[in-house]
């Protein structure tokens, strides 16, 4: 067995260097000198969209102040860095840190977005392993012939599992408690009550995987960009900050937080922050106090708590969010969950990035699952045909001319799932056929099934994850609504684009960036939007496509057109990312 390169000796950081001080409070002296730094070097301002395309907006800019949106006539590509012009020439050895990675583990975007931004960084040149839990028996082989290797670990033993693939370094950590008879997260008792455990293992075995893994004869050293996911990967700054950089390992190493969803973060009882292993100076980078109005009395102490991300977004060289947009409402009071303040003060670190999609599993003219493949040539004959294919599948009426609309997502608060059972008698007047596929809340699952029973000629609410008819739904749907309260970016609405459906979308974050709302007096746009987030300004949106789609049908096959003529491939995020790595390389590490 391999020791532990900072964790073998559990003195290795020695209270060498305490600042979590600095960490957790980000004070404006730390703040305005890295500021300054990065100012004086860049000929451009971080904080001008226009200039760097990776927006930041204004911290102290309020909701209503709204950042321009993907109509606007700088629309959401130019909101992008023009990568090969910023591009850093430098290729890194890159970590992704994540508790999902489709195709082998995926409840959501998270998944997507590991699966496939690693691939468009390996095909710029990049050294890319990604790391993630081992939850079955994938058919991937033991990374060594023979015994898989092993390593001690946060007190207990794992292995590691290696599957080579599109460019990237699969890497599947092993251990006991991954493996569940339930969901990756929780199964139908709850949340599983070891997940800070699983995911604090998942860190440090991603934080050891680069200096103790040989792939291809190599390893890849301690001269990484580790990317860590969420609040499952928080603890990898954390831990580099503490433990390696502390212990003299890790001295060029950068981390940057990837954030997909601020709601979730990762917080746990204060007594668990023992089990973390860092050194009690550290205590104040995780330290975390719900305000009265939030405690749901399940942390003691007068709403006292270890919180994992704000354990991130205090010690990350950088962070990133999913859009431009987001990286602007987490900012504000109403979206920031609670960090608002935490990530206005690192404002200049933070970027919003616009997720891409993967075009070998999401493509129309290749998809697998679908009745009948079509481009942007013949996808009027090429919809028609999946829509007739997906009318017969699910017993609904064979006609054409009638507008199916599809709704793919958690049932949960932040999809806005409920809005569209809000919708639904109103729609159900109407022409139309719907079908909506998800899972999450039991309340809303039973809503589904609720409208299916009711309207059994016009609406089908099919309950579970299923990726074929997640694929068939958007190649087959006129239209597809996304009401999401808040969206950081947003994946469905990019599918049904690429495939000629016209998203329907509430104008929150991601869904702004990417939707442009059709304007009959220009002929622009890609789809609905609306706001605010209420059933009537939906169903204002509803009324609009479903007029537009009967009554003025080349427009609706303009707009459909349009969204097929985007490009939302992974190579224009992969070079914006790229030169967020070079400034973070450039800086010297934020926590030491
Ligand atoms: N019942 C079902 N059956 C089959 N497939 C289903 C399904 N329900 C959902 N899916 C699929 O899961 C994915 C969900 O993607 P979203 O972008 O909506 O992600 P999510 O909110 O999970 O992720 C977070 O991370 C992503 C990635 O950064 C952000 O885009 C997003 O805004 C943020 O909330 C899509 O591929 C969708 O088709």
């Amino acid at each position: 067995m391999v020791q532990l390169k900072a964790f073998g000796n559990a003195s290795a950081s020695g209270g060498k260097h305490v600042c979590h001080k600095s960490c957790s409070e980000a004070p404006r002296a730390l703040v305005c000198k890295q500021t300054l730094r990065r100012n004086r070097r860049t000929s451009k301002p971080l904080n001008s969209k226009a200039s760097d395309g990776v927006a930041t907006y204004p911290a102290d800019t309020r909701l209503a102040d709204r950042p321009p949106s993907a109509s606007d006539a700088s629309s959401a590509e130019s909101t992008h860095v023009h990568g090969d012009r910023d591009t850093i020439n430098a290729t890194y050895n890159i970590v992704f840190v994540t508790a999902e990675v489709a195709p082998w583990s995926k409840t959501g975007g998270l998944g997507d977005v590991c699966g496939s931004l690693p691939p468009a960084l390996a095909a710029r040149g990049h050294r890319v392993m990604v790391v993630a839990p081992r939850y079955a028996e994938y058919d991937v082989t033991p990374l060594e012939r023979g015994p898989t290797k092993r390593i001690a670990c946060h007190g207990t033993e794992i292995g590691f599992y290696l599957h080579q693939s599109k460019g990237v370094d699969w890497v599947f950590v092993d251990h006991p408690s991954y493996p569940r008879p339930g969901g990756i997260y929780a199964d139908q008792y709850g949340v599983y009550g070891d997940n800070q455990y699983r995911y604090t293992l998942l860190c440090i075995a991603a934080l050891e995987a680069p200096l103790q893994l040989e792939i291809n004869g190599k390893t890849y050293g301690d001269d990484c960009v580790f990317i860590a996911n969420d609040w499952h990967a928080s603890m990898v700054p954390v831990y580099l900050a503490a433990k390696y950089r502390a212990g003299g390992v890790y001295q060029s190493a950068r981390a940057v937080l990837a954030i997909h969803n601020l709601r979730h973060q990762g917080v746990f009882a204060p007594k668990t922050y023992g089990d973390y292993g860092l050194p009690e100076g550290w205590y104040g980078a995780l330290e975390w106090q719900y305000p009265p109005h939030q405690r749901q009395g399940a942390y003691e102490e007068e709403g006292r708590a270890v919180n994992t991300l704000k354990g991130g977004i205090s010690t990350a060289d950088r962070i990133v969010t999913v859009s431009p947009g987001y990286a602007w409402e987490i900012q504000t009071p109403e979206g920031g969950w609670g960090m608002e303040s935490m990530l206005c003060s690192r404002a200049y670190a933070l970027n919003g990035v616009l997720n891409g999609i993967d075009t070998q599993d999401w493509n129309p003219s290749t998809d697998k699952h679908i009745a009948k493949n079509y481009s942007i040539s013949n996808f009027s004959r090429g919809k028609a045909e999946n829509k007739a294919a997906l009318q017969k599948e699910l017993s609904l009426a064979e006609r054409p001319e009638v507008p199916l609309i599809g709704f793919i997502g958690r049932l949960d608060y932040q999809k806005g799932a409920d809005l569209v059972l809000g919708a639904v008698p109103w729609l159900m007047e109407q022409d139309v056929q719907l079908v909506c596929l998800g899972t999450g809340d039991v309340s809303l699952e039973s809503g589904m099934r609720w409208m299916e029973n009711t309207y059994p000629d016009k609406a089908r609410g099919w309950v579970g994850f299923n990726v074929p008819m997640s694929h068939k739904i958007t190649a087959a749907a006129d239209l597809l609504l996304m009401p999401s309260r808040f969206e950081p970016c947003g994946l469905n609405q990019l599918y049904a684009m690429a495939y000629g459906t016209a998203p329907i979308a509430h104008a929150t974050g991601g869904l702004r960036d990417t939707v442009i709302p059709f304007n009959p007096w220009d002929g622009t746009g890609t789809g609905w939007t609306f706001s605010p987030c209420t059933v009537e300004a939906f169903i204002s949106a509803l009324q609009n496509a479903l007029d537009t789609f009967r009554e003025h049908s080349d427009s609706f096959r303009a707009v459909q057109q349009r969204g097929m003529e985007r490009d939302f491939t992974w190579d224009k995020a992969a070079s914006q990312y790229e030169t967020i790595f070079g400034w973070a390389k450039m800086d010297a590490p934020y926590c030491k």
